[in-house]
């Protein structure tokens, strides 16, 4: 965790051993966005959430994070409240997940959810737009459905920046391990 003066400080201690958490993860820039999946997955195990109990899902891009988080925490909801049924992903149609260990189907539903995504500013407005609609789809989300969503979109000036809060350099920490905390505080606070 980030020792200086930014960063949400020391976390609570929460005992993560019954929560189920849901991370949905870009493909764009996969290079950045895998060390901070795994960065989240790592602070979620040591939080005590069981590995069979975190879910990971992958859209093409961020611009997908919300419609995706949406549709997969709905879907848990249903699967939560009846019969087991098949496919958690309903429409959204499998995909590979360049994580390792991942796995794409649950039973239940989720106490937390994690966004991940890798936004590079380009030469043109296309950064801010994707930026802006998916960081207020993503707070929409959160708000409709009462699931914590853990704002995971990296949205930085150029490729050094997205490594250096990847934990890639020297002088960089991994902010996935930051977010893996927040769910963790959050989906046991959702259960208080
Ligand atoms: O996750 C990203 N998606 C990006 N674009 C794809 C976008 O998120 C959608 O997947 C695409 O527009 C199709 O809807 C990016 N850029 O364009 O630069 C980017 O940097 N990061």
């Amino acid at each position: 965790m980030f020792s200086g003066t930014k960063g949400p400080g020391e976390a609570e201690a929460m005992d993560g051993t019954n929560l189920r958490v849901l991370i949905v993860h870009a493909r764009w820039n996969t290079s950045l966005v895998t060390p901070l999946v795994e960065g989240a997955r790592k602070k979620l195990q040591e939080r005590g959430v069981k590995a069979s109990n975190i879910i990971t899902q992958s859209v093409p891009g961020s611009w997908e994070l919300p419609i995706a988080v949406q549709r997969l925490y709905s879907a848990s909801q249903v699967q939560a409240s009846s019969a087991p049924s098949g496919d958690l992903l309903g429409g959204l149609g499998r995909s590979s997940t360049p994580v390792p260990g991942a796995s794409s189907s649950s039973k239940g539903t989720f106490d937390a959810i994690i966004a991940i995504g890798v936004l590079i500013k380009g030469d043109t407005a296309h950064f801010e737009h994707i930026a802006e609609s998916v960081s207020r789809g993503l707070m929409r989300v959160q708000l409709d459905f009462g699931v914590p969503v853990i704002f995971g979109l990296l949205t930085v000036l150029n490729e050094e920046q997205a490594r250096k809060r990847a934990g890639l350099t020297f002088d960089g920490y991994n902010h996935g391990e930051d977010w893996g905390d927040a769910a963790a505080e959050m989906g046991a606070k959702r259960k208080l």
